[in-house]
């Protein structure tokens, strides 16, 4: 079995060494520019489309959980990737204990006021205030995938409310489920943190913008982990200025890096981090991978298909 390795940044020969260990007979080669030999199966991110244009491939795999960049280029390159060859992302392999560390630590953060008490501490006022209680506390959480759902158990372990929104209703213990668009204002009604965890399609681009967020509760936080392009950025500052919104952590930008000129570096009121909220984990990547590929060898049931006309 013969596959080929593409990842921009991240070490091949590590990569190698770790997949030929997991596949006992797979000769696996980091693919190079000019590189046509033959190949069964491909890894990659962000592929140059002479890597795939053109091979027979039982499949590809996708070294993240996210496949809108692939897919946005195989809309302008759609030789790249017939229809025929399944593309596969990764599904969990250890990003669900990451996004679920993000989420319960800044919930927890706003729950308990930190960002209220850092300010009264640059004012240097020793200021005890008013405890917020859960029920005025409603996580909602919009994608209720692989990592929202993971979300949705952890900070349903610490207590709070929990509600998710979706394509397809979820029917989960403890949680409330609301799906599609006609119940998009019934789940934003009661939400007081919103948490972002869908994919980025063309239903979702731009999804986070005014006249979602003024349906939110006042004073509400916004936790985007998701993708840049779910939130309108300028409605976001808005939100922020008129008292809709009290707070936002984003992991996530439309333009990446942040340009300095954005105003979200300065403003006192958003947080961020640069697109850290769940990375790749090498090992557990490569068990998922090697376990698929031996599924798939033995006509198994596999999961981790992106549904390419989903966009997800
Ligand atoms: N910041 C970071 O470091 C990282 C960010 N990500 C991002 O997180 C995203 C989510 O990942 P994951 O949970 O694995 O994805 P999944 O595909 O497992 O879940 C996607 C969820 O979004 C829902 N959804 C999709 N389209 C719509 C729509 N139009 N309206 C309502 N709901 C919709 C789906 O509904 P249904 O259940 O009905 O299908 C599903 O519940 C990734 O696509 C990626 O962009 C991922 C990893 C790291
Ligand atoms: O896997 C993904 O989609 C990511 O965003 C990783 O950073």
């Amino acid at each position: 079995m013969e596959i080929i390795f593409y990842h921009p940044t991240f070490d091949a020969a590590w990569w190698i060494a770790a997949l030929e260990k997991q596949l006992p007979g797979a000769r696996v080669r980091e693919w190079k520019s000019g590189d046509n030999e033959s190949a069964d199966y491909a890894l990659v991110w962000h592929p140059p489309v002479e890597m795939l244009q053109g091979r027979d491939l039982k499949a590809v795999f996708a070294l993240g959980a996210g496949v809108d960049s692939i897919l946005s280029k195989l809309k302008a390159h759609p030789e790249m990737l017939p229809q025929s060859i399944p593309l596969f992302r990764l599904e969990d392999t250890g990003m669900g204990l990451q996004m679920q560390e993000y989420a319960v630590s800044q919930v927890l953060h706003w729950f308990r006021r930190f960002d209220d008490y850092q300010v009264l501490k640059q004012e240097t006022r020793w200021q005890p205030l008013d405890e917020y209680s859960r029920e005025e506390f409603t996580i909602g959480i919009m994608g209720a995938g692989v990592l929202g759902s993971k979300v949705a158990e952890s900070l349903l372990a610490w207590g709070f409310p929990v509600r998710v929104w979706s394509r397809s209703p979820k029917n989960w213990p403890n949680v409330k489920s609301f799906a599609g668009s006609d119940e998009l204002s019934e789940f934003l009604r009661e939400t007081r943190v919103l948490i972002n965890l869908l994919p980025n399609t063309a239903e979702t681009v731009g999804i986070i913008n005014h006249s979602l967020l003024e349906q939110l509760q006042d004073h509400s936080y916004l936790l985007n982990l998701a993708r840049g392009v779910h939130v309108n950025e300028d409605d976001l500052l808005r939100a922020l200025e008129n008292g809709k919104l009290k707070g936002a952590m984003l992991d996530v930008f439309s333009r990446e890096p942040l340009p300095v000129e954005s105003p979200l570096w300065r403003h006192p009121r958003v947080a961020m981090t640069p697109h850290i909220a769940a990375v790749t984990r090498p090992q557990e990547a490569i068990t998922y991978i090697g376990k698929t590929i031996t599924g798939l060898e033995n006509g198994e049931a596999v999961t981790g298909q992106v549904d390419r006309s989903r966009g997800y």
